[in-house]
C-alpha cells in the first residue's frame, strides 16, 4: 500500500465530527482490498471497528485513530490540499489514519498471536466520539473491547523519529465553552435606549482573563481561551446578541469544576451590570489522558532500543483528547510522534513530514508483536 498516496487522498476530503461519510467510505474501500478471513469489519456511526484474529490469542491489543478534520480554511498551497472548502486535516488525523491502515495491513499479512482491534474513531475534535463508542462497545460488542489500547498524536514541533510520552497525566481535562449574551439592541444613535451586547461581551472577555491569573492556584495550572467572538449585525445597529466561543483546560477534574463556577459567577455579574441575559453551554467535555504507568514505562524502554527512534520522556500538555475516556476505562497509552513541521497543530499551514509514514506502522507492529 502506498501510505503517502492514501494520506494525501484522505487529506483532500476532511470532514468534521460525525460527518465523516466520505472518509468512512474511503477507509472501507481500502480495508476491503485487504480481503482476509481474519478481518471482521464493523461500522459504528461514521467510524469503523476492525478486528483481526490472531493465531493463538490470549488477549486483544487495540489501536485507535481519530478520523475527523477541522473547520479551518487550508493555506498550505499543497497540490493535494483540501477539496472541502473551509475544512482541513489541520490536526494530523489524515496521517493518523494512514498509519492505522499501514498497521492493519501488517496485522493481516503477518497475524500476531493475539487478536488485534483497530478503532477508526469519529469526532475527536468535537463533539467527542470516544465516549459514545465506548458505551456502544460495552453494551453491544464487549467482545471488541481490547485488553490494552494504544494511540498516537503527531507532534509538529518534534523531529520525525521522536516518540514522546510519560506515565500518568499526558493531556488535560477539557471543556468547550459557548457563552451567549442577549440584550436590547437598537439604533446606533440612541445608545441610552439599549443594552449593548458588544460592550458586555468585551467586558466579559476581559474579566475571563482573570480566572486563570487570579482564581487558579499558581502551583496548579489551567487555560481559558476564547478563540472566537462575534456580536451584532451591521455598523449602525447596537448589538442585541453576542457570543464567545472558547475552551477550558485543567490538570484535574476538581480544577475544571472550580474554573466553571468562576465563569458562571462572572456571567451573572455581567447580567446584572449590563442588564442582559447570559447563557452558558459547555459543549463537549473530555477526560484527562492518563497513561497507564506500566504501559508507558514498557513503551519508552522498548522504543529507546529501536534504531533511528528517539524515545523522549515528555511533559504533560494542555491539549485535550477524548482518548481520555479510554484511559479512564482501560489500560491505555497515548504518545506523541514527531512530524517536524514549521507550523503547529490547528494551523492552516500545518504540513506534517510524511517520512513518518515510512516506519511508524512497522514500529508499532514490532511493538505489538513482543507484547
Ligand atoms: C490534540 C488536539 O488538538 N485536541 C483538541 C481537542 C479539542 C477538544 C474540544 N473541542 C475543545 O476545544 O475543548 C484540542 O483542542 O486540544
Amino acid at each position: 500500500m502506498d501510505l503517502i498516496q492514501i494520506r494525501r487522498e484522505l487529506h483532500e476530503i476532511p470532514e468534521i465530527g460525525f460527518q465523516e461519510f466520505k472518509t468512512q467510505s474511503y477507509l472501507k474501500d481500502i480495508i476491503g482490498r485487504m480481503a482476509s478471513e481474519r478481518i471482521e469489519l464493523v461500522e459504528w456511526r461514521t467510524g469503523l471497528v476492525v478486528k483481526v484474529s490472531g493465531s493463538s490469542p490470549e488477549k486483544t491489543i487495540g489501536w485507535r485513530t481519530d478520523i475527523d478534520g477541522l473547520p479551518i480554511r487550508e493555506e498550505t498551497g499543497l497540490p493535494f490540499a483540501s477539496r472541502h472548502e473551509g475544512f482541513m486535516h489541520a490536526c494530523g488525523h489524515d496521517v493518523h489514519m494512514a498509519i492505522a491502515l499501514g498497521l492493519l495491513e501488517l496485522l493481516v499479512e503477518r497475524p500476531l498471536n493475539d487478536d488485534a482491534v483497530i478503532f477508526f474513531q469519529p469526532a475527536e475534535e468535537g463533539p467527542g466520539g470516544a465516549q459514545p463508542l465506548l458505551e456502544w462497545l460495552e453494551t453491544e460488542r464487549p467482545d471488541l473491547l481490547p485488553d490494552e489500547l494504544f494511540a498516537l498524536h503527531i507532534a509538529p514541533e518534534l523531529p520525525v523519529g521522536t516518540v514522546a510520552t510519560k506515565p500518568g497525566l499526558l493531556f488535560a481535562n477539557t471543556s468547550e465553552l459557548f457563552i451567549d449574551l442577549h440584550g436590547k439592541g437598537g439604533h446606533a444613535a440612541y445608545p441610552h435606549q439599549t443594552r449593548d451586547m458588544a460592550v458586555a461581551a468585551a467586558a466579559l472577555l476581559m474579566q475571563l482573563q482573570t480566572v486563570v491569573s487570579r482564581n487558579v492556584d499558581p502551583m496548579d495550572s489551567a487555560v481559558l481561551t476564547v478563540g472566537k467572538m462575534s456580536a451584532g449585525t451591521v455598523q449602525n445597529i447596537i448589538a442585541e446578541r453576542a457570543r464567545l466561543e472558547g475552551t477550558i483546560r485543567t490538570l484535574t477534574p476538581e480544577a475544571m469544576e472550580s474554573v466553571k463556577k468562576r465563569v458562571e459567577s462572572l456571567c451573572r455579574s455581567i447580567e446584572e451590570g449590563y442588564e442582559c441575559q447570559v447563557s452558558i453551554d459547555y459543549g463537549a467535555n473530555y477526560r484527562q489522558v492518563d497513561n497507564e504507568e506500566r504501559l508507558a514505562e514498557s513503551f519508552l524502554s522498548y522504543a529507546q532500543d529501536v534504531p533511528d527512534i528517539q524515545a523522549v520522556r515528555s511533559k504533560a500538555a494542555m491539549t485535550g483528547e477524548d482518548f481520555g475516556y479510554f484511559t479512564e476505562r482501560l489500560p491505555a497509552l497515548m504518545f506523541w510522534a514527531g512530524a517536524g513541521s514549521g507550523y503547529g497543530l490547528h494551523h492552516a499551514k500545518l504540513a506534517p513530514d510524511e517520512r513518518l509514514l515510512s516506519f511508524m506502522p512497522e514500529f508499532l507492529y514490532d511493538y505489538f508483536k513482543q507484547r
